[in-house]
């Protein structure tokens, strides 16, 4: 069978549909340890599950307009200007939308810079390589850092590289972890759901994720890796021992208030290049 891979570059309202999609159902996926899901806040106590709905909402106009510019501006200083102030006003109206909560900024960057990707390239690695390149050139009217974000106490304190250094890097987490183990989990005839939750899961082992370091230092973000590992070591949330292992990780993560913001958002990122490869091959397994 011949799979088409061409980018999407005509149709700006697709890829954010895709994107808005991907928030919409990492945000429902249940039950997901510190996160905000189907039945509850988790660990974050000013966040809603309708809140979450409306700052994905909020973010539509952003993803279509990274879209929009990725596919008539040359990879270049000039689109990484256009793509900082996209990104920027996306904030701003994910704020508006939550009464000053962070909901998706974490979110916002990855799949901001994916759309992008996938306006201008063809095929899952062409887009990452896209998405990286924009990265890693310097943000020109990025306004000075905040010293009190927690992203950057984390980063500075424990030396993490973060969402930018993820993105940096071309989001190894999700093209070497996170898509392997959502293919392997459905190959093995787990639900749709199970196969999310694994993949989240397996991000959870090896991202070194600011949220978690920022509530609950290296100590934090070791246990949540230990116990996320012990779930799928226990063969995955199809089975009963899985969900035994992640009932106890759920426990953990709200007695503690840990959160593993980062690894949900590169599990949106995961589902919405699953998402175009199943529009590229509607046939696959
Ligand atoms: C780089 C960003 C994320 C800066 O944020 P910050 O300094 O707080 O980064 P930090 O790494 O601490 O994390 C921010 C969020 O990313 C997520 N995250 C945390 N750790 C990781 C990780 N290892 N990998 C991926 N995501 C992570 C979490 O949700 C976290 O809350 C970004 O908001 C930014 O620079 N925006 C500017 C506008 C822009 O250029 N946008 C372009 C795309 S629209
Ligand atoms: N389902 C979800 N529940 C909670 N956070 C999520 C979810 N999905 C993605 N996230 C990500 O987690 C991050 C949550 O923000 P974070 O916890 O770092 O907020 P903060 O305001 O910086 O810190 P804190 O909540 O510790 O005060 C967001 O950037 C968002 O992209």
């Amino acid at each position: 069978m011949v799979t088409v891979t061409a980018p999407i570059a005509a149709q700006p309202t697709l890829l954010a549909d895709l994107a808005v999609e991907a928030l919409h159902a990492e945000a429902r996926l249940t039950p997901k340890p510190g996160l905000v899901d189907r039945r509850g806040s988790g660990a974050h106590a000013d966040m809603t599950l309708a809140m979450l709905a409306a700052s994905a909402e909020a973010l539509r106009p952003a993803f279509a307009a990274c879209a929009q510019a990725a596919a008539s501006i040359p990879l270049g200083a000039a689109l990484r200007a256009r793509i900082g102030a996209v990104g920027r006003a996306g904030e701003t109206r994910m704020v508006q939308a939550t009464g000053g909560v962070n909901t998706h900024r974490g979110a916002l960057w990855a799949l901001g810079l994916l759309t992008a990707g996938a306006a201008a390239r063809g095929g899952i690695e062409a887009i990452v390589g896209f998405a990286a390149e924009l990265a890693r050139l310097p943000d020109a009217d990025a306004p000075a850092p905040d010293p009190r974000a927690h992203g950057r106490l984390a980063r500075l304190r424990y030396g993490a590289a973060g969402a930018a250094g993820e993105a940096r890097a071309g989001f190894p987490h999700v093209t070497d972890v996170a898509l392997p183990a959502l293919h392997n989990a459905r190959a093995q005839g787990a639900t749709e759901d199970q196969a999310r939750l694994d993949a989240l899961l397996a991000l959870m082992t090896r991202v070194d994720d600011t949220c978690l370091l920022h509530r609950g230092g290296p100590a934090g973000l070791t246990a949540v890796q230990a116990g996320a590992a012990a779930v799928l070591a226990a063969g995955g949330t199809a089975t009963g021992a899985g969900q035994a292992a992640l009932a106890a990780l759920d426990e953990h993560t709200a007695r503690a208030g840990l959160s593993p913001g980062g690894s949900a958002d590169l599990l949106a990122a995961a589902l919405f290049l699953d998402a175009l490869e199943s529009m590229w091959s509607p046939c696959r397994p």
